[in-house]
């Protein structure tokens, strides 16, 4: 007797989301990255962290599709995405916001969610809506249902009707985060989410984000300055440091892990053998 059996496309549900396999880039002289690992997996939200120049921005670079990497691959559910544009990947259900919000100063809230959903649903339209000049088209009914839905998950019913050029900046982060989620992404990728924003709208903006991974299974990927917000939010932490990822694990194992605690948690602070040497992290210790 034979057993039928379906062929099938689709990656295993455990496959990553996204991930970065030996990735390696070299600006003239300067390794920025030297075979970095890193794996988001379906539902996940991931943390990188290190201090400044540690290759953060080259590491959101290549993963977005801005950068190809010298060495190394970057894959969407499997598939090779390293040598494909940002806006491939962005089809493929990568969404990302940006350090300083790139908003537009004359639309309002809603309206920024709107475009967004438009290129999720709208087929040309978003573009009609740019290059005829005729202006911002009123909304359909089941757009701003849509709209209304993320819109007060993110908790921004009230600022809807707002233009952005007058909002504080942690409203402005909402925005891009709401803008992302109106394009139904698999992943989001957050360039240091909490940059400009004090410690009451970081706890808010990381309250949001933890909402909309459990409630729309997003999977995340933090590219973050702030230590503390990172071990806060995040199942996995990996640590950047001169291009090389130090460590990766949980926030207790980074946490205790002494070099890590050295380098950037501030609660050892051992003096170097050799001030001339610089004051980074112990060599003995990566
Ligand atoms: N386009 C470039 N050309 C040459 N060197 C570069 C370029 N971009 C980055 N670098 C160097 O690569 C290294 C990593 O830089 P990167 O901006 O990725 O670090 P970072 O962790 O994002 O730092 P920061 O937190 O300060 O933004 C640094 O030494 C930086 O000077």
């Amino acid at each position: 007797m034979s057993t039928v059996t379906t062929e099938t496309t689709e990656p295993p549900a455990t496959t990553a989301r996204l991930e970065a396999s030996g990735v390696t880039v070299r600006f003239g002289g300067l390794v920025a990255l030297d075979g970095v690992d890193l794996a988001v997996p379906p539902g996940a939200v991931v943390g990188v962290v290190g201090p400044n120049g540690a290759g953060k921005s080259t590491l959101f670079a290549v993963l977005s599709g801005l950068l190809r990497p010298d060495a190394g691959r970057v894959r969407m559910g499997g598939a090779d995405v390293t040598r494909t544009s940002a806006r491939t990947r962005a089809r493929r259900g990568l969404a990302r916001t940006f350090q300083r919000p790139e908003l537009f100063d004359g639309l309002t809230v809603r309206e920024h969610v709107v475009l967004a959903d438009r290129v999720r649903h709208g087929g040309g339209r978003m573009l009609r809506d740019l290059v005829t000049g005729g202006g911002f088209r009123r909304p359909s009914t089941a757009e701003d249902a849509r709209v209304d839905e993320i819109l007060d998950a993110l908790r921004l019913g009230d600022l809807r009707d707002r233009e952005v050029s007058g909002l504080p900046l942690g409203a402005c982060r909402l925005v891009e985060v709401a803008r992302a989620l109106a394009t139904g992404p698999e992943t989001m990728l957050l360039d240091e989410p909490s940059s400009g924003l004090d410690a009451r709208e970081t706890a808010e903006l990381a309250a949001t984000l933890a909402r909309v991974n459990a409630d729309h299974g997003v999977s995340m990927l933090l590219v973050e300055h702030d230590v503390e917000l990172v071990l806060g939010m995040c199942e996995t932490v990996h640590v950047l440091d001169f291009g090389v990822m130090i460590r990766s694990g949980t926030p207790a194992e980074v946490r205790a892990d002494p070099a890590v605690r050295a380098a950037y948690l501030g609660t050892e602070t051992p003096a170097p053998a050799n001030p001339a040497q610089g004051a980074g992290p112990d060599e003995e210790s990566r």
